[in-house]
């Protein structure tokens, strides 16, 4: 495995592949980063590589466009950010097309000089970025190649991706992994060996079909599965309770039977629910009992019996897991579990992670300090996909 100090970039262009794939709110005149998480995260490879004399090429998707362009998920508002907080100026390279890596790029590329940077557009406007041909995919990494003479993969958020940006363009380049890549993957192999016990695990979010990997991978190895979100009511109808017009898998109940089965005690359920009779900040809400949810009333969060059980059992913990937020805390009246639990881990003594997007986010908008957290992961699908023990394309790329 190389790492950056391997490489002699200066006077010399390197491609860094970073995951700037950042929250937008577009409800105003320009898009606004709601969460530069992500960003920030980006820097400390950035600047080494500014540092030392390189011209960087900063490169990322954003969202999920087709294939082609699409003006509202231009990279340009995080180059304006990028540059903020790098502190010099970044020049942006997208002209409006999906040749990412084309004529105009190769002009901006060309014009950098040593310690400067330019941001390529969202690799995701040209169809060769996530396409499953391999002969397609490689075609857009050999101009991707072409733009730079080392590459750094640093984008730890798509290590689970087998796209060009991330597998193919490190078959063409001298190569290593960048610091944030190796920062998270410290903490991962230090929650899947041997973790401090009382470990507890909270996962929360929408689904619980993306997450069964990872309920059936941690099971054996956790002391409490604390399980709260909209994933929470398929559990709850496994235990054959009514959950009214809650998010329901219905073809997952059986899963979940056997998951509570399997799992016992350690398996932690909510036994109260925030109810609303409409998906809306300003429906009207009830706390009732878990199995006693109202016939077309919705779960929008965990009560706040569940939210003070769920801190009871993590103030003990001597390894904390969390992620998927316990209700939708984008509305103000179903945030509080969410926040309970973020502030119970925030208190606890022991070590605590917290993966996904949208748990980071959700720690960074209720205004809860980074500093109660012993790492704020960038990666929510590829650090569940690591604790599942699956092999990620991105990290083999990259010989780690
Ligand atoms: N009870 C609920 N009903 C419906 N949606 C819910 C509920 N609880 C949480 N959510 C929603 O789940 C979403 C987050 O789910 P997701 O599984 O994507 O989380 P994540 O893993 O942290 O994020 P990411 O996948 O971006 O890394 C939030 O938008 C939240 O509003
Ligand atoms: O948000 C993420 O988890 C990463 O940026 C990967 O994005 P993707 O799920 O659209 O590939």
């Amino acid at each position: 495995m190389r790492t950056i100090d391997d490489l002699q970039v200066a006077g010399h262009r390197v491609l860094v592949r970073c995951d700037l794939n950042v929250p937008l709110d577009r409800t105003g005149d320009t898009p606004r980063i709601t969460d530069d998480g992500r960003v920030r995260a980006s820097l400390p490879t950035i600047t080494a590589l500014l540092d030392r004399g390189a011209r960087v090429i900063v490169t990322s998707h954003l969202g999920r466009p087709k294939g082609e362009p699409d003006a509202k998920y231009s990279l340009e508002p995080v180059a304006a950010r990028l540059a903020e907080l790098l502190g010099r100026p970044v020049t942006f390279a997208g002209d409006g097309s999906g040749d990412i890596a084309g004529a105009h790029a190769r002009k901006v590329v060309a014009a950098l000089g040593d310690g400067e940077v330019a941001l390529l557009e969202n690799l995701r406007f040209h169809p060769g970025e996530t396409s499953k041909d391999a002969a397609v995919r490689a075609a857009f990494a050999d101009e991707l190649a072409a733009l730079a003479e080392f590459y750094v993969g640093d984008a730890f958020g798509a290590v689970h991706r087998a796209h060009a940006s991330v597998v193919d363009v490190p078959k063409h380049l001298p190569h290593a992994a960048g610091s944030l890549v190796l920062a998270e993957l410290d903490v991962l192999r230090r929650l899947s060996s041997d973790p401090a016990r009382p470990y507890a695990v909270v996962l929360g979010g929408s689904k619980v079909s993306d997450k069964l990997g990872v309920i059936r991978a941690l099971l054996p190895k956790v002391d409490a599965l604390l399980v709260g979100g909209g994933m929470c009511f398929t559990f709850l109808a496994a235990l054959g309770h009514g959950v009214g017009a809650s998010l329901l898998e219905a073809d997952m109940i059986d899963t979940c039977s056997a998951l509570l089965a399997e799992g016992g005690d350690r398996i932690v359920l909510p036994t109260d629910v925030v109810v609303a009779d409409r998906f809306a900040a300003d429906a009207a809400t009830a706390t009732v009992a878990a199995d006693a949810i109202p016939d077309g009333w919705l779960g929008l969060d965990i009560g706040p019996a569940s939210t003070a059980a769920f801190a009871a059992r993590l103030a003990g913990a001597a390894t904390v897991f969390w992620n998927g937020p316990m209700g939708v805390f984008e509305l103000a009246p179903f945030a509080e579990g969410t926040r309970g639990v973020a502030e119970a881990i925030a208190a606890g003594p022991g070590f605590s992670v917290v993966g996904g997007g949208d748990s980071a986010a959700a720690v960074r908008t209720l205004g809860i300090p980074d500093a109660g957290f012993s790492h704020i992961s960038t990666g929510g699908g590829a650090s569940l996909e690591y604790l599942e023990g699956k092999a990620l394309p991105g990290l083999a790329a990259l010989d780690v």
